[in-house]
């Protein structure tokens, strides 16, 4: 057992035994620490790893309970038969709430949590049936197997065994394909040209974080017996919020630690403050307001990453020695057109930033897409990528229309891309960057992540990701986060996620920008054994030399049109290149 499990699991040991040893104070204490923490580990994956930030999660908690209240009340069922159905009813509420949310972006999202939080604790306050603003009182104690959780001990031991599977799937989630393509959400370009849905994916996260509090919100009804909606406000989803800031956003650890933290923090103030300035005044609020800004300002990046350094590190995630092949794509013959554009028109108002391209790649081959600055490179990649759609024209790939494609749908067809600009997640190792590439590759979903029976495919992405690694030559960086990397292999590793794909079309955006002189000369190697080995590949570049030597063939735009298309030489000697774009001097 690493020393990770074993420090988690007398993590766990010790929380289960707490009651026995710790006055009933502390153990209705921790009780709430984890309540709060299972709500935080939802918020977590929704703000720190999906990049969504919610105010309204206590809502959700507060629709579980209302639902357990109302059917273990009013109709005498038991509050484990009511479970399935207040869970349920949530992450209907939420799948509607969040349908209509999460397509929103920044401050809108914001603003539309907030909207629906306050809705709904108005809702538990005003809709007949729920007992006004006094709640529900009277609900029945959770029973399992004959053994009802009334000692506060036993339903502190449920609350954390709770916490503690609820760490174990988001753990195995965040640690699988579909937790590869979550974390890939916050940059939705680079998702979206992976394959991965990422609109469908939020709603999924949304939902998987409504269920999680929703569980909380049940533990919490049965416990306290009684349900109204303050627990249920804007005030506590912005105690959430809190915790997981305290704690970091970017670690499932970060919720416990933020929920304990939180609760020390507001203990220590209601327990000391008296003492301090007399009974006369409630200063508590204002104490903690300061205290949160100071901790904010000294832990960026929550608390997590301080205790981190003192916990045993995990293990960084590593391919397997062997793993069976991923599904491969069927591919045409060398030689044969693989894409063909043909009449490609852009138009932003009056400028027609692409007028009537046509050329044609295929298989492999490279070709080269050249231009002078604003001739319409960037735009006719983006119609390529399906990032744009093109106002008129063609454009197939085997055949079958790809424009007015979306990027993923593009993606799907077997294009895959790099960016001008690096889009990695600079956070998540080079292999788990590498393997988000092969996410169209592998079907497992979210459940079948979070209970860890996605193995078999899990080991054969991480095979093909080291194996592409090991391809352009990153393959000992395996196990480094990304962010780590040279901007030179940064691009180099966009190369190997695109590969990842099995792509019959690697499309590349000006892959030698920025890259020093002997980085390009690898660069170009490297793109060279790839054609070598049958990829197919488009690279739009500024730099002429990198081209020059490089390609098969170069297409040359100016204004938007096409001027010249030919072998190297033959463009390099053609009078309107060299009047267009070399101004007259020799390439
Ligand atoms: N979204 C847009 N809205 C309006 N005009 C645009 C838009 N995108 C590009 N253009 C215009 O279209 C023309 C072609 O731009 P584009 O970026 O495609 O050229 P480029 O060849 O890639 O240039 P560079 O080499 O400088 O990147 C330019 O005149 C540019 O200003």
């Amino acid at each position: 057992m690493s020393a990770r499990r074993l420090f988690l699991a007398g993590l766990v040991l010790a929380l289960a035994l707490a009651p026995l040893v710790l006055p009933p104070q502390f153990v209705t204490a921790l009780t709430y620490i984890g309540l709060n923490g299972l709500v935080c580990i939802g918020l977590v994956l929704l703000t720190g790893v999906a990049g969504m930030t919610s105010f309204g999660q206590a809502a959700f908690c507060g629709v579980a309970a209302y639902a357990t209240a109302l059917l273990t009340v009013g109709q005498g069922w038991s509050p484990l038969a009511s479970l399935p159905v207040s869970v349920a009813a949530t992450a209907l509420v939420a799948l509607a709430l969040g349908a209509l949310t999460v397509r929103l972006a920044g401050h809108y999202l914001v603003l539309g949590t907030l909207a629906w939080g306050m809705a709904v604790f108005f809702l538990f306050g005003n809709l007949p049936g729920l007992g006004g603003f006094n709640g529900i009182t009277g609900l029945p104690a959770i029973a399992i197997g004959g053994v009802a959780f009334t000692d506060p001990r036993l339903v502190h031991v449920l609350v954390w065994a709770a916490v503690a599977l609820a760490m174990a799937m988001a753990s195995n989630l965040l640690d699988s394909r579909v937790g590869r393509a979550m974390r890939s959400l916050p940059a939705e370009i680079m998702a979206e040209s992976l394959g991965v849905p990422t609109a469908r994916l939020r709603v999924a996260v949304f939902c998987i974080a409504a269920i999680l509090a929703a569980v909380a919100g049940w533990l919490q009804a049965h416990y306290v017996r009684v349900v109204n909606p303050s627990p249920f406000g804007v005030n506590a989803s912005v105690d959430y919020l809190f915790m997981v800031v305290i704690g970091g956003t970017g670690q499932l650890g970060g919720a416990l630690l933020g929920s304990a933290v939180f609760e020390a923090i507001r203990t220590a103030l209601r327990d000391v403050l008296p003492h301090l300035f007399g009974r006369s005044g409630s200063y508590e609020m204002a104490a903690f307001g300061i205290l949160v800004v100071l901790l904010l300002n000294t832990t960026g990046g929550g608390m997590m990453p301080y205790l981190s350094r003192i916990l045993p590190k995990p293990a960084p995630v590593r391919a397997p020695g062997s793993a069976g092949p991923l599904p491969r794509r069927e591919r045409a013959q060398p030689g044969q057109a693989l894409l063909e554009v043909r009449g490609a028109v852009k138009r932003f108002g009056g400028l027609v930033a692409v007028n009537e391209v046509s050329f044609e790649i295929r298989t492999g081959e490279i070709l080269g897409l050249i231009g002078p600055n604003g001739a319409g490179k960037s735009t006719l990649f983006d119609l390529l990528t399906g990032v744009q759609p093109a106002t008129a024209g063609e454009i197939r790939l085997e055949g079958r229309r790809i424009d007015g494609a979306s990027p993923r749908a593009i993606a799907g067809a077997g294009v895959a891309r790099t960016f001008q600009h690096v889009l990695l997640r600079p956070e998540m190792s080079v292999l788990e960057n590498a393997a988000l590439g092969a996410h169209g590759r592998g079907e497992a979903g979210i459940l079948r992540s979070a209970l860890r029976l996605d193995r078999a495919e899990e080991a054969r992405i991480l095979f093909e990701a080291q194996r592409q690694l090991d391809r352009v030559g990153l393959g000992e960086f395996a196990a480094q986060a990304a962010g780590h990397l040279a901007l030179g292999q940064q691009r180099i590793l966009e190369i190997a996620r695109a590969l990842a794909s099995d792509p019959k079309l690697l499309l590349l955006d000006e892959p030698a920008a920025g890259l020093r002189h002997h980085e390009k000369a690898r660069l170009s190697a490297l793109l060279r054994e790839l054609r070598d080995e049958g990829v197919t590949i488009l690279l739009v570049e500024h730099d002429m030399d990198f081209v020059m030597n490089l390609v098969d063939r170069l297409v040359v735009v100016d204004f938007g049109t096409k001027i010249a298309e030919g072998t190297p030489a033959s463009v390099r000697g053609d009078p309107r290149v060299i009047e267009a774009y070399l101004g007259g001097a020799e390439a």
